[in-house]
């Protein structure tokens, strides 16, 4: 794996994307988790290609949102599309790879690594038998997330930052046009957030269009086309994502990492 200096790409690319179908729409969407309004009227469209990132405070609702997108929470109102397709008679799963938020790649099955992301891959594999080009785009996938040496591996004795690149391999393996990651960095380890952010460097100079939920923009930075804040479940800025900032630069931000110890680490996010 190599790691190249990341460059934006070029502008003329979003006024291209601005014709295209969108990937995601969000019309209005409303969910309640409990009897607690969680969104409140989200509107939200990404067109193929782009790059979004999903910022907003502890609490203001973007897991929540990412997993009304593919169907984990339901809308209370309002619609979801995805490829331009209602989310009720949406069943193109394959299209659409999604890392699910702090969360362990073992699940108390022993399963190797390779076991794991293939798992990512049966949405592709016809009759759920693996052809060569199955068996190839995992190993690929694996091997982008620099796990290729440990393949046959049991998950279970993998660090945090392994498992995360493990469940973004499981992601990877059915070669989606749209890659969802909820807070992809969080809890991991240094080297392995460079892994990450090489291994989406490469998806969006493929092409993939990305919904990332963030602390902060961090290593990818530089890959984002476009920054959406929320707050109180509405979306309260939607544009350029924000200057580079720091820990603590920002006077009045709220953003706690979940994974601190003791005195809460905040970050320099928008709020
Ligand atoms: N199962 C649940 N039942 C009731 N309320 C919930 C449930 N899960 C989450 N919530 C609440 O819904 C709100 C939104 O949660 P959500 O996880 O979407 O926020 P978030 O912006 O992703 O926050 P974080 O950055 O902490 O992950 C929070 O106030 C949370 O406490």
């Amino acid at each position: 794996m190599t790691t190249t200096t990341t460059q934006r790409r070029p502008e003329t690319t979003v006024s291209d994307r601005t014709m295209e179908q969108p990937v995601i729409s969000l019309r209005g969407a409303r969910a309640s988790l409990g009897s607690r309004p969680v969104l409140r009227g989200i509107d939200l469209t990404i067109t193929s290609g782009e790059v979004v990132a999903l910022l907003g405070a502890n609490g203001s609702g973007k897991s929540t949102a990412v997993r009304s997108v593919i169907g984990q929470v339901p809308l209370t109102g309002g619609e979801v599309s995805l490829f331009g397709t209602p989310l009720r008679r949406f069943r193109q799963w394959h299209r659409v790879g999604y890392v699910p938020q702090r969360t362990t790649a073992a699940s108390g099955v022993p399963a190797t690594i390779r076991e794991v992301v293939s798992s990512g891959r049966l949405s592709r594999a016809r009759f759920g038998l693996f052809s060569r080009a199955d068996r190839a785009a995992v190993d690929r996938a694996i091997d982008l997330v620099g796990l290729a040496d440990r393949a046959g591996d049991p998950v279970d004795a993998l660090s945090g930052g392994q498992h995360q690149r493990v469940l973004i391999a499981r992601a990877l393996a059915a070669e989606p046009e749209l890659l969802i990651m909820d807070e992809p960095m969080a809890g991991v380890d240094l080297a392995s957030q460079e892994v990450l952010a090489e291994t989406l460097r490469e998806q969006v100079a493929a092409g993939t269009t990305v919904l990332l939920v963030l602390h902060e923009l961090g290593a990818v930075e530089p890959l984002i086309d476009r920054a959406v804040v929320l707050r109180d479940g509405c979306v309260v800025h939607d544009g350029p994502p924000p200057e580079a900032v720091g820990q603590h630069a920002l006077p009045g931000h709220d953003h706690v990492h979940p994974h601190a110890t003791g005195e809460p680490l905040r970050t320099g996010l928008l709020t």
